[in-house]
């Protein structure tokens, strides 16, 4: 018997029968809620706040990026007092060198990479600045050395970004452009020195248009807040993630994120219909046109979709909203192995057709970690694995049919062992959390090895099990979860802590093997500085070589995002 950590929930559960239980779905419930961290934006302080301030967080040593990885710093310019005066000048009280703000910048969320000051000899902080605050003595010059970025910059306008690059392009500085900070793969941070530009006061909605769907923002309009807004005039952002209530919709085209609902509403690059960019040495380029059909040359925007900040910075974004629907349910249901999941996504695809919007997976020791470290109670029965079905449509009586029909021939044929469904906002919202809190669950529990993969999904569950037993006990957990229904692996090694060793048994079994099914290295999260030289598994040289060509093409000096997303030349 489960046992229900939540009573609340116990309401809901079923056992092999199909007396679903229902509550009243809300006309356009959404699904999903922010529970990662926010990021702690603060608001600016004053050019004055340049040196070493001794209220800065003490916390747990990150190793610098540099120490971690092979990568040196290339050679550019240092940001000197002229800089700074130049760019007060541009965006006044906008020039961030306060210890505490860049703290928070310098590092991924995940804090796995972090700007590269050198530790405290004797203290052993790798502090932002250069300084030891426990007065050891050593206390190094912030400027006119490198460690980490020392200064980040808060753009408003299109303008302000056009006249910050074309500063930097001619002093030979280099730029790390920044969203909300909530990467997967080490993009959004520096590596050394790199001006921190971040898109968020770049917040403001430019135009919707209520009958086509389409709006128009800037890019730094929070993904969660957009998704509020389209929502209040009828529609949803095509794009759900669980890093919504801290990513930037400029972020998420410059990785052109995955997420949630990419099953019915597809990728970044259909549902964007245009981009207005930056590019490297200040040029601004407007291709920020509302049109859903424009054949007209080259689709340049494709180019800048992906590019995780490397060929320029995205300052605004046009995005085509789908009608919010009227029904969504979601289905919570226990499967007694791989092969039933499989069977089970064949099956839904059939029965719930037009209506599916998501069909994940996770596997027994997810969901084990979302307990033990979230305190989330399972809701169903224990078994192998786990579905996440989410049917959206317009009709709550269609819909709820449908998926009953699905629900019991799942359940008839042996598919599925045990579920739950949730039709109204906050149920819905519990089932998704099982699913979106996997990877806070996993940063609770050590070092994460992450993987995102695209296989055949047949093949799917192999490479977890073998590495499974590949790995034995030098892994506290392998587990295996993602979206199932776009082919798409999340696979995630936990250990207390990180280890050449353990990464030398992942790295680079993990990559030829998914290279061996044709596979891609990196699904949704990109590349960004932890995944940049494994490109050559998904892509032939010729590829590379011409991803370089168009590197030098539009930022010839190497300055946007440098160390990111395109291997060292061979
Ligand atoms: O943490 C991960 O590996 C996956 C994160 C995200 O893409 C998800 O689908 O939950
Ligand atoms: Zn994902």
């Amino acid at each position: 018997m489960v046992s229900h950590q939540v009573p609340r929930w116990s309401a809901w559960i079923f056992r092999a029968s199909p007396g679903w239980q229902r509550t009243a779905c809300a006309p356009g419930a959404s699904v999903g809620q922010q529970r990662w961290p926010r990021i702690p934006w603060q608001v600016s302080g004053p050019l004055a706040f340049r040196g070493c301030a001794s209220t800065a967080p003490r916390v747990p040593r990150v190793m610098p990026t540099s120490e971690r990885y092979p990568v040196q710093r290339l050679p550019f310019s240092v940001v000197s007092e002229e800089d700074l005066a130049a760019f007060e000048r541009i965006i006044p009280g906008r020039v961030i060198t306060d210890p505490e703000e860049l703290e928070v910048a310098n590092v991924d969320w995940l804090r796995t990479v972090r700007a590269g000051a050198a530790p405290c000899p004797t203290h052993h902080w790798a502090l932002p600045f250069s300084a030891c605050q426990d007065s050891c003595g050593v206390w190094v010059p912030l400027l006119g050395r490198a460690g980490c970025s020392k200064v980040l910059l808060r753009p408003r306008t299109t303008e302000e970004v056009s006249h910050i690059l074309r500063h930097c392009h001619q002093r030979n500085l280099a730029v790390n452009p920044q969203g909300g900070n909530t990467g997967m793969v080490g993009g959004s941070v520096p590596v050394f020195d790199e001006i921190i530009l971040s898109t968020a006061l770049m917040n403001q909605v430019i135009s919707f248009h209520d009958v086509s769907g389409i709006l128009v923002c800037q890019a730094g309009c929070v993904l969660e807040e957009l998704n509020h807004y389209v929502q209040e005039r009828g529609f949803i952002m095509p794009l759900d993630l669980g890093a919504k209530g801290s990513c930037h919709i400029g972020g998420n085209v410059a990785t052109n994120a995955g997420g949630l609902r990419f099953l019915r509403y597809g990728s970044l690059r259909g549902t964007v219909l245009g981009l207005e960019v930056v590019l490297a040495d200040g040029t601004v380029l407007d291709c920020l046109t509302s049109l859903r059909k424009d054949n007209t040359g080259y689709d340049l925007k494709q180019l800048f979709i992906g590019s995780e900040g490397t060929l320029g910075v995205i300052t605004a974004v046009s995005i085509s909203c789908p009608p919010r629907p009227k029904a969504v349910n979601v289905a919570f249901l226990g499967c007694p192995g791989f092969a039933e999941v499989l069977q089970a996504f064949s099956t839904c695809k059939g029965t719930l057709g037009e209506i599916l919007s998501a069909f994940e997976f996770m596997d027994a020791e997810c969901m084990q970690l979302v307990g033990q470290h979230l305190h989330l109670a399972r809701p169903v029965r224990e078994s192998p694995f786990y579905i996440l079905v989410e049917t959206s449509g317009s009709s709550a009586e269609h819909d709820a049919e449908k998926l009953d029909g699905f629900l019991e021939q799942a359940l008839g044929s042996g598919l599925v062992t045990d579920g739950t469904v949730g039709t109204d906002q906050s149920k819905a919202q519990s089932l998704w959390a099982l699913r979106e809190r996997i990877t806070e669950a996993l940063s609770h529990d050590g070092y994460v090895f992450k993987y995102d993969v695209s296989l055949p999904v047949e093949r799917f569950y192999d490479l977890v099990s073998d590495l499974r037993a590949r790995l034995g006990p030098r892994a506290k957990h392998v587990v295996g979860y993602g979206h199932l229904g776009d082919g798409n692996l999340h696979l995630n090694v936990t250990a207390e802590a990180f280890s050449t060793a353990l990464l030398g048994a992942l790295e680079p079994y993990v990559y030829t093997w998914t290279a061996a099914q044709r596979g891609s290295v990196s699904a949704e999260h990109g590349l960004g500085l932890r995944k940049k030289d494994v490109l050559g598994y998904s892509k032939p040289p010729t590829a590379v070589q011409l991803m370089w060509q168009l590197k030098a093409l539009l930022d010839p000096r190497g300055l946007l995002n440098p160390y990111k997303t395109l291997p060292a030349h061979a």
